[in-house]
């Protein structure tokens, strides 16, 4: 049985942060059976440079007939046009994969707690998962638009559009979730102000009533969950939130792990006959123009993406457990890139050097 993965690494450290992932692919093939093929696929700005389009229809094409994709991050293409960057970018390949729910776990490394802004004691053992609505809401609604009113000055639009559906489809996914972790839902809107807020409470009310009454569900308004996940992050388990919240609340969470490199996220789609999900993996984090090309980009949120992978889209959780177990021994080694806390003294380590830690960690557990 062969595993075809489309790799596109994108733009600035999305490129460097790829080759790390391929290298633990490559490990994972050669020592643990895992079959993965890895085909590359183009997008982003040199792309569309060259071709006039970000991203061809046969990427689309082999995004979609893959068994998974790997995303690196693509940014810096704010100069292309945009009209095309949007039929053509990220966000129309999130829309043609029909990814709608996107996992995006925080954790707190023991080893990082010196890296994290918060104190040690509130940061200490959160383990959450924001799950963030990925194909709808004020990201695609329509109409959107700016225009020149008669007085000369500009006026943009924007829409946020949700459905009923569509709110229960990503509530379903939050609750189903959370009986596998420790049964708590909290739903994060702005009810008090939407109409889509107050739409989005409803649903979740009923959903919960009709079927997921054994998971413990709360309701918080987008504003006092940005306080409450700063003061006391352990109370969140499962964090099911709109496209735009979702964005948002998943870096400012970043900094209970220490860092936006350290963030995984896993996008998904609904299951077709076979029961395969639509899946593509990609690291939180974006493009960094400011540290592209120096090789110090953290390469363990699309180290941690590809641990995803193998557990949601192949079902080698022993796997996802190896590379993630190896990722936090490295840590407790003392390996840390740039954008971890160095203490006085510790030379932080290149992108290539923190995966070298990780595949000897790789290496010793798993004998
Ligand atoms: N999924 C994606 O492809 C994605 C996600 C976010 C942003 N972007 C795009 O990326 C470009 C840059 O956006 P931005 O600067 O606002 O956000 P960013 O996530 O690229 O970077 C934010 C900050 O975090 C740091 N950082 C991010 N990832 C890191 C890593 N792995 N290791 C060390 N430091 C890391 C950066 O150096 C920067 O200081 C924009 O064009 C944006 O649209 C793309
Ligand atoms: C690059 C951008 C379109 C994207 C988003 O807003 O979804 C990014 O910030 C992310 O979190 O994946
Ligand atoms: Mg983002």
């Amino acid at each position: 049985m062969t595993r075809n993965v489309l790799i596109i690494p994108g733009d600035g450290i999305g490129i460097e942060v790829m080759a790390e992932a391929r290298r633990i692919v490559e490990w994972l093939n050669a020592h643990r059976g895992t079959a993965i093929t890895l085909t590359e696929g183009e997008m982003g700005t040199e792309v569309w440079r060259r071709t006039g389009v970000p991203m061809s229809d046969e990427t689309i094409e082999a995004a979609k007939s893959a068994d998974a994709v790997l995303f690196g991050a693509v940014g810096g293409d704010e100069i292309i046009p945009r009209p095309i960057r949007r039929a053509r970018g990220l966000l129309a390949l999130r829309r043609a994969m029909g990814l709608y729910a996107n996992l995006r776990p925080v954790k707190a490394y023991e080893a990082l707690l010196d890296a994290t802004s918060l104190k040690e004691r509130v940061a200490r053992g959160v383990d959450l998962v924001v799950l963030r609505e990925l194909s709808s809401g004020v990201y695609f609604g329509e109409p959107r638009f700016t225009e020149t009113l008669p007085s000369g000055k500009r006026r943009a639009v924007d829409t946020q559009v949700y459905t009923e559906e569509e709110i229960e489809r990503i509530a379903r996914d939050a609750f189903l979730l959370a009986r596998t972790r420790r049964g708590q839902v909290a739903s994060v809107e702005k009810s008090n102000v939407m109409e889509t807020g107050r739409l989005w409470r409803d649903v979740v009310t009923a959903l919960h009533a009709a079927e997921f009454q054994d998971v413990a569900l709360r309701h918080v308004l987008s504003d006092n969950f940005a306080m409450q996940i700063i003061r006391d992050p352990r109370q969140f388990d499962v964090v099911v939130t709109d496209n735009l919240f979702g964005d948002l609340l998943s870096d400012a969470s970043a900094m209970i792990a220490g860092s936006l490199g350290m963030l995984p996220s896993a996008s998904l789609g609904t299951a077709d006959a076979s029961g395969r999900r639509p899946a593509l993996y990609e690291p939180v984090h974006g493009s960094a123009p400011d540290i592209a090309g120096k090789g110090i980009a953290n390469p363990i949120a699309a180290i941690l993406s590809v641990a995803m992978m193998l557990r949601h889209s192949f079902g080698l959780t022993a796997d996802a457990e190896l590379v993630e177990k190896a990722v936090e021994a490295a840590l407790d080694g003392g390996a840390r890139t740039a954008d971890l806390y160095v203490q006085g003294g510790i030379q932080p380590v290149t992108t290539a050097g923190m995966t070298k830690a990780i595949m000897e960690k790789l290496e010793a557990l798993a004998v």
